[in-house]
């Protein structure tokens, strides 16, 4: 079994969590609140933006060719393809995605998610430490939209394009970072392969908050 394989079947319990939490089931229904939808646009935007950027600080820390024209594309589709399953989410709101995303912050779950990865980009050498906090992103999405494709006919639900967008788009992705982290942890010692075990698992757990944060509009108390 690979290391990420690993990894994976240890991140199902986190997932099947998110899955059953309240954000997941009022997607799955179509009627999950608008201030909800809004709270997590406002964050999620931000969080994106972040994502781009900690890619960038990566590619300093790389010399293979592949993989830094890799991190290009996937600057490229952070920034301007995953936008597109924000503009569904805009349109179930009913109003435009710029007033929405307007004023948003760091709220605090989605603060300590960003942090978290670009601890590991400052603290250590080879990109793999965060490449394993940033891989429960994709990660996690496409699992979320992959079971729920197969419980449940979305048709007619508003939110479809949302659960279509990363149950296609995460494969190739999945499988460079994949690919990328078995290679470290091949020749890697065992306490490093348990900070990346942890920095994957940890990532698991913030996507679950930011969901949560989202659902009940989180926000700092100051
Ligand atoms: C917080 C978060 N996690 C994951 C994804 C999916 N790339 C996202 N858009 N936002």
């Amino acid at each position: 079994m690979m290391f990420t394989d690993e990894l994976q079947r240890e991140a199902e319990p986190i997932i099947n969590a998110i899955y059953h939490d309240a954000f997941i089931q009022g997607i799955i229904k179509g009627d999950i609140s608008k201030d909800a939808i809004r709270h997590y646009l406002k964050a999620d935007h931000l969080y994106l933006n972040e994502f781009a950027k900690i890619y960038s600080l990566l590619i300093a820390k790389l010399d293979d060719q592949a993989d830094i024209r890799f991190l290009l594309e996937q600057i490229d589709f952070v920034v301007n393809g995953e936008v597109t399953a924000h503009y569904t989410m805009a349109d179930y709101v009913g109003e435009d995605y710029t007033s929405i995303i307007a004023g948003g912050e760091w709220y605090p779950a989605s603060d300590h998610y960003i942090k978290h990865i670009y601890y590991n980009a400052f603290k250590y050498d080879d990109a793999s430490f965060t490449i394993c906090a940033m891989a429960p992103c994709p990660y996690v999405y496409q699992q979320l939209a992959l079971k729920i494709k197969e419980n449940h006919d979305l048709t007619g639900n508003p939110l479809k394009d949302w659960v279509d967008f990363y149950a296609v788009n995460m494969d190739e992705l999945m499988g460079h970072l994949n690919r990328w982290v078995n290679r470290f942890a091949e020749t890697t010692t065992e306490q490093n392969k348990a900070i990346l075990r942890r920095n994957f698992l940890e990532s698991c757990v913030h996507e679950r908050r930011f969901f949560a944060m989202s659902y009940h509009q989180e926000t700092w108390d100051v």
